[in-house]
């Protein structure tokens, strides 16, 4: 007795595709597929959003990550159609945003900006937002309390906190119990016990079916959140991949070997789904096996063992070994060798 029960959707390293939990809610129309085709945004002689092609599917939440101002809210807008674009097109559900009969209910959406009257409270601006809507009033409850603004949803929004108004901004995303869900990142502001909240969130939305689009610059937060990562620098693609590809080509599950007898134990290492690569003349660095297999190798051929060390790769120095070409402002860094190559990367 007493066991905390755990819903599935906590653990990160779980997928879901296209599985609906059996608490979903009755979905609406449309299934969500988002479908992004050589999008692009010029500003003048600007190219800010380059020639963009992605697709995020239901059931899944996509992390899109770039360094500032590589145009992720540009292209959140474009979605939304409140930019237009200069080529291409966006489609939610097979049709643009804008002809939706009724968008809120199908797509909802977290941007940068707060557009909340100061002088409204919670309860009221998300009243008057179901009102203009058809959406019926139980949801301002319910999105109330989803969010954890129950308490204060009768005061003013000018006391609120920057974490406060987050949440507000994701009650209203989720007002109208939408497909799909666009979220401008949406820890911005949040104190660590709120980012947990907003991945767990975004997990049973996934869970539930739906197709999440939420924007960060944290390749960290983003690999426990995301299943699926669109990585942009300067408006262009740079990875389309799924965070387990992402996290093993940054290195994350190899294990570096330093021992005197570095070929002999490679050679009794290397297999078909082990790969052996000599790193200096004692350093090996393996992949497909893990530290007990190789202790266990070296000790049965009497190999003695200097170091023995799982690498858990740094994702936010893969992150930027990607988009450092695409950092508007980057600053030098003395980095450490990693490797950088994502499975989908483009030059
Ligand atoms: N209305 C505009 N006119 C001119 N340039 C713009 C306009 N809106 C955005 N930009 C430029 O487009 C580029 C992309 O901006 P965008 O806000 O889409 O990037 P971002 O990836 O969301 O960045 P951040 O993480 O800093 O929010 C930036 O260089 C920005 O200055």
């Amino acid at each position: 007795m007493g066991a905390t029960v755990v819903p599935e959707y906590y653990s990160p390293h779980l997928k879901y595709r296209h599985r609906a939990t059996p608490h979903a809610p009755a979905r609406t129309s449309i299934d969500g597929m988002m479908t992004i085709r050589h999008l692009t945004k010029r500003y003048g002689d600007r190219t800010v959003v380059d020639d963009l092609t992605f697709t995020v599917r239901p059931g899944t939440v996509t992390g899109f990550l770039g360094p500032n101002g590589a145009g992720k809210s540009t292209t959140m807008r474009m979605i939304l159609g409140l930019d237009a674009p200069t080529r291409g097109h966006a489609t939610v559900g097979g049709r643009a945003y804008a002809d939706h009969p009724a968008p809120l209910t199908e797509v909802g959406a977290l941007l940068e900006a707060r557009s909340v009257h100061p002088g409204r409270s919670a309860y009221d601006h998300l009243l008057a937002l179901a009102l203009t809507h058809g959406i019926p009033r139980g949801r301002v409850t319910h999105v109330l309390e989803l969010t954890g603004l129950a308490e204060v949803a009768h005061r003013r929004v000018k006391g609120f906190s920057l974490g406060m108004g987050q949440r507000l901004g994701i009650a209203a995303a989720l007002l109208g119990d939408p497909a799909t869900v666009i979220l401008d990142e949406p820890v911005n502001g949040l104190d660590p016990e709120g980012v947990l909240w907003v991945r767990t969130l975004l997990r049973s939305l996934a869970a539930e079916g739906r197709t999440v689009l939420v924007s960060s610059h944290l390749m960290s937060e983003m690999a426990l959140t995301a299943d699926h990562l669109v990585v942009i620098g300067r408006g262009r693609l740079l990875a389309d991949t799924t965070v387990a590809a992402f996290v093993r080509e940054a290195g994350a599950g190899s294990v570096r070997v330093v021992t005197p007898e570095a070929a002999r134990l490679a050679a009794l290492l290397a297999g078909p789904d082990t790969e052996v690569t000599p790193a200096g003349a004692e350093r090996l660095d393996v992949r497909g096996t893990d530290a007990r297999h190789i202790g266990r190798t070296a000790a049965a051929h009497g190999i003695p063992l200097f170091e023995l060390t799982p690498q858990t790769a740094s994702l936010e120095q893969a992150f930027m070994d990607l988009t450092r070409d695409s950092v508007e402002y980057s600053a030098t860094l003395e980095t450490t060798a990693v490797a950088t190559t994502v499975e989908g990367a483009r030059a």
